[in-house]
């Protein structure tokens, strides 16, 4: 079966400092995989890569078996992968509604004014926020937020999804709700690449994880035998510590 998202041998360099070393792995269709490490491996820069935000200096990325590496991020979005942002990108002026109208309106098949409205209802729907589309985003909590960033990213359609810290400075409660919906998501066929630190949202959410420390993958597989390999163990340890 042709992987949905293939990475092979992609490398990021910044001046002398090499952020994504080698970096190789595969995604399947359906799967809900943690890309973790600790502060600094390397991680958002992948995720930069894979959404076209930063190009490779080396490698391959392949979506459904085409190369999308290097592509501008507008036709890397075009071809299916929709991201979130660690820090959450919302346009406070307008409403919860026109800032999901606005990435109607510039994904692949755009769709805007009357006829965009009853999909906005349904993706607001999808995240928890139905019948809030003419609040101000402006007076949203938190998490709101974050599900209208999410109702944006699921604007798209897309194959692939990557969550950069979706989760993080949520409360107990706001983490237990977002994980269902993560999860909520995964049950609609959703494919999901995340970034995340909070593990008890790892654990809850991952059927297998890559961690990378310094730029490399050290260590590849299910969560729970992931967390407990000893490379993984010393990387997150010697993070708290430093
Ligand atoms: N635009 C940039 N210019 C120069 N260096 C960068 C740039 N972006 C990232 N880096 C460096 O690349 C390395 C990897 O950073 P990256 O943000 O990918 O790590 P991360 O694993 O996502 O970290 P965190 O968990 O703190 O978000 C770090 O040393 C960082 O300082």
């Amino acid at each position: 079966m042709t992987a949905l998202l293939e990475l092979r041998d992609v490398t990021k360099r910044f001046g002398g400092l090499v952020a994504v070393n080698g970096l190789s792995f595969t995604m399947t269709s359906g799967e809900i995989v943690g890309l973790l490490g600790p502060n600094g491996s390397g991680k958002t820069t992948a995720l930069n890569m894979i959404s076209g935000l930063l190009q490779p200096n080396g490698g391959a990325i392949d979506l459904l078996g085409e190369s999308v590496g290097g592509l501008p991020a507008n036709r890397i979005a075009h071809r299916g992968v929709a991201r979130t942002f660690q820090l959450v990108r919302a346009l406070p002026s307008l409403t919860v509604g026109e800032n999901v109208l606005a990435a109607l309106a510039f994904r692949r098949h755009p769709i805007w004014g009357e006829a965009a409205k009853p999909k906005i209802e349904e993706l607001l729907g999808s995240v928890g926020l139905a019948g809030r589309a003419d609040q101000p985003a402006a007076g949203l909590t938190y998490i709101d937020l974050k599900r209208m960033e999410l109702a944006r990213a699921l604007a798209a359609e897309p194959l692939l999804l990557l969550l950069d810290e979706w989760l993080a400075g949520l409360n107990p409660t706001e983490l237990r709700a977002g994980i269902d919906l993560i999860l909520s998501l995964r049950d609609r066929g959703m494919t999901i690449l995340l970034v995340e630190h909070v593990m008890d949202a790892v654990r809850a959410l991952c059927d297998r994880c890559i961690v990378m420390n310094t730029g490399s993958r050290i260590a590849e597989g299910p969560t729970d035998e992931v967390l407990r390999h000893p490379e993984v163990v010393r990387a997150y340890l010697g993070d708290l510590h430093a």
